[in-house]
């Protein structure tokens, strides 16, 4: 599993874009990073690029990893998580596929239900400590 911190300044700092879950699917309306999985025979980045692309019409340039979770969900699922920065990308965002989605400051992040995976990380963007 592949996700993007897309990045870029804002007026109160560096803002993240944040996506929410549709009613529909397994967890529904927890917020997360947009990406997805890695197919057979895809490079992490190469797998990211494509998620991004497919959920929001992006043309990302990806930057460097930042972090790697795994986490067990409850329901017995195990995910490895692996994250990377995007500075830089072309084309307007289009929502393909979100209930919701916006840019917010690293600073408002834990007032967004996110994924269970994603709370450490969460924590560390919001503190200041990974960027
Ligand atoms: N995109 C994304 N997925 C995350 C994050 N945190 C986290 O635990 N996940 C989990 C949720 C999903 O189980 C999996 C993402 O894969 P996916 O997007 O292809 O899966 P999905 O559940 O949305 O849909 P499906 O294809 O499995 O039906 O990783 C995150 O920040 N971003």
């Amino acid at each position: 599993m592949v996700a993007a911190l897309i990045l870029r300044e804002g007026a109160g700092g560096t803002e993240v874009f944040i996506c929410q879950r549709k009613p529909d699917q397994p967890m529904s309306l927890k917020w997360e990073f947009p990406g997805g999985k890695i197919e057979p025979g895809e490079g992490p980045e190469e797998a990211l690029v494509r998620e991004l692309n497919e959920e929001l019409g992006i043309s990302a340039k990806i930057g460097q990893r930042v972090a790697q979770v795994r986490h067990k969900y409850r329901n017995g699922g195990a995910v490895d998580l692996q994250f990377f920065v995007v500075k830089e990308f072309q084309g307007p965002m289009v929502n393909r596929i979100f209930n919701d989605m916006r840019w917010v400051s690293l600073a408002s992040l834990p007032g967004y239900d996110f994924l269970a995976a994603d709370l450490g990380l969460i924590r560390d963007l919001s503190e200041g400590k990974l960027l």
